[in-house]
């Protein structure tokens, strides 16, 4: 039985292509922003995103990271503008992280690393359901948030404190009232541009919009990649490096 998919020497971003051919694809994600080559583009409409806190589900150790899922069956929270012709609805949030300060982020800007990388996950409408939606070029758009190590940030501890709960993978609980909006940096101004999952499948239907100003946060506790009873695997180094841009162009909301 081929072992899952991870983040380790035998199964992770470089033998990720044995199963997932896509991932040698033209449109894969990450990708190192080269500031100077974005483009700045007047015609890219501000970010417009309306959540409601109340659907917020629970949250889930699924064993490549944490994520924060939310209610997607009505048109409650939604991401339109910027980049995007549809609406958007928000299901889930989760990060990707480093071992240590100097790494974590999918994303690099210049080069540059951030210990942590956020990620807000939106389906188009204009399908059924998220399954529909992400194998479509259209389907997805995620928001990409920078996180720098810092002051502890009083918006994210409700999701630290749940850490403790779910330590092993396949734990979840359940997580209410949350407003994923708070989570974001004062300004909007982002990079886009048309990427993939950055997790196998990998799929290819992805507008990415990174934010460029970072936000703070105190270190995670530690999860595991490892499931109850297992020699236990710290979860850390859950990145996938920069891919090829392959012809592909980066657009700027900003000048
Ligand atoms: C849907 C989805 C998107 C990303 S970026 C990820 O890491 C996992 O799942
Ligand atoms: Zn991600």
């Amino acid at each position: 039985m081929s072992h899952g998919w991870g983040y380790g020497l035998s199964n992770g971003p470089d033998k990720w292509a044995e199963n997932f051919q896509i991932a040698n694809g033209p449109k894969q994600s990450p990708i190192n922003i080269v500031t100077k080559e974005a483009q700045y583009d007047p015609s890219l409409k501000p970010l417009k995103l309306r959540y409601d806190p109340s659907n917020a589900k629970g949250i889930l150790n699924n064993g490549h990271s944490f994520q924060v899922d939310f209610v997607d069956d009505t048109d409650s929270s939604l991401l339109t503008g910027g980049p995007l012709s549809g609406t958007y609805r928000f299901r889930q949030f989760h990060f990707h992280w480093g071992s240590s300060d100097d790494k974590g982020s999918e994303h690099y800007v210049n080069g540059m690393k951030f210990p942590c990388e956020l990620h807000l996950v939106h389906w188009n409408n204009k399908y059924p359901s998220f399954a529909e939606a992400a194998d479509k070029p259209d389907g997805l758009a995620v928001i990409g948030v920078f996180l720098k190590i810092g002051a502890a940030n009083p918006r994210l501890q409700k999701v630290l404190d749940a850490l403790d709960s779910i330590k092993t993978k396949g734990k979840q609980t359940t997580f209410s009232n949350f407003d994923a909006k708070t989570l974001l940096p004062h300004s909007l101004d982002f990079w886009t541009y048309e990427g993939s999952l950055t997790t196998p499948p990998l799929l290819e239907s992805v507008t990415w919009i990174v934010l460029r100003e970072p936000i703070s946060m105190a270190k995670f506790r530690s999860l595991l990649f490892t499931g109850e009873g297992e020699s236990p695997c710290s979860m850390v180094d859950n990145f996938r490096p920069p891919q090829p841009l392959k012809g592909r162009h980066v657009l700027a909301s900003f000048k």
